[in-house]
């Protein structure tokens, strides 16, 4: 439908997926295209990707989509009001120099972003919106808030655990959510997760220290994401979980994003600005 068919209304935002081949840049494609308030005009993945220079719906085994799959992100960021990038975190600083030279809405989900990434996404952001979380859906978003609070509650006496589990080509660890509900959890004990966080265990590692935060990463087979918060104490346990059986869930969440950071000033935000948790 062309933009230009009711002067009444915007326009609609023009939104560049990258990593368009990869697991989450699929989902995203197919829910930018069925948005009645959303275009898509790029899909971009990384040079020598089997379907560079192929329409991205054919490329996904449906209609023609009218958009090529492309490894030129200067044009295609160019043409952006919002680029929504679930990819690699060397490519997701690139991206963001181009998505705020375009002074476009960047909404990153991409997780195992080390400090030289961030610092130079805090750069970016002084240029243009960034939006990132290391996981968009509501559910987490309410977990992280719940995991404060817990934290909050509880004294030393009980014992902070994450435990997460991927399907078998997820790259990092521990994972995105997993340390936003660590960094939860510490600052519901008044500390930073830097000061409590233990180094994964192996080997003879002496009782566990009180008052730090494990991390335990499970990675096999097709699992979309499950994450718990265990609260360990003498004679009793709280376990807060969180199950993912659909990425549409991550994909619905940066798309909100994409919509509401389309008025919003330069600077770092995250789901729980754009959710009003
Ligand atoms: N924040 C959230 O809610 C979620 C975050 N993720 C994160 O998103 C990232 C991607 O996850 P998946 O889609 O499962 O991975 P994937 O491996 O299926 O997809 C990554 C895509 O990025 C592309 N890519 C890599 N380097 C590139 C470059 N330089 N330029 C353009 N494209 C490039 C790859 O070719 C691939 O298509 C991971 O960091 C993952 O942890 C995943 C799900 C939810
Ligand atoms: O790589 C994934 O798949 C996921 N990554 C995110 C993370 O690192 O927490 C979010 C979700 O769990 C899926």
């Amino acid at each position: 439908m062309s933009d230009l068919q009711n002067t009444d209304q915007p326009p609609r935002p023009g939104v560049v997926v990258t990593g368009a081949s990869g697991r989450m840049g699929q989902m995203l494609v197919r829910l930018v295209l069925d948005h009645p308030d959303l275009r898509l005009v790029g899909a971009l993945d990384q040079p020598g990707q089997p379907w560079i220079g192929q329409d991205i719906g054919t490329a996904m085994g449906g209609a023609p989509a009218g958009v090529i799959v492309s490894d030129d992100a200067v044009t295609a960021i160019a043409q952006a009001q919002a680029v929504i990038d679930f990819t690699t975190p060397d490519a997701t600083v690139g991206f963001a120099e181009l998505t705020a030279q375009a002074r476009a809405v960047h909404v990153i989900g991409t997780t195992g972003l080390g400090p030289d990434h961030l610092a130079a996404l805090e750069a970016a952001a002084r240029h243009a919106p960034i939006i990132r979380a290391g996981n968009m859906s509501l559910g987490v978003n309410l977990l992280v808030g719940l995991t404060r609070k817990v934290a909050a509650a509880l004294g030393e006496g009980w014992d902070i655990e994450v435990v997460e589990s991927h399907h078998r080509h997820k790259v990092d660890a521990p994972s995105g959510t997993a340390l936003m509900l660590g960094e939860a959890a510490a600052e519901g004990r008044g500390t930073t997760l830097d000061d409590v966080r233990t180094p994964a265990r192996e080997g003879i590692t002496g009782a566990r220290p009180p008052g730090t935060i494990g991390f335990a990463a499970i990675r096999g087979g097709d699992v979309v994401g499950e994450h718990d918060v265990i609260f360990a104490a003498e004679g009793e346990r709280i376990v807060l979980r969180h199950l993912a059986t659909d990425r549409a869930i991550f994909a619905r969440g940066a798309i909100r994003a994409a919509l509401w950071g389309q008025d919003k000033g330069p600077g770092s935000y995250d789901m729980h600005d754009v959710l009003g948790l």
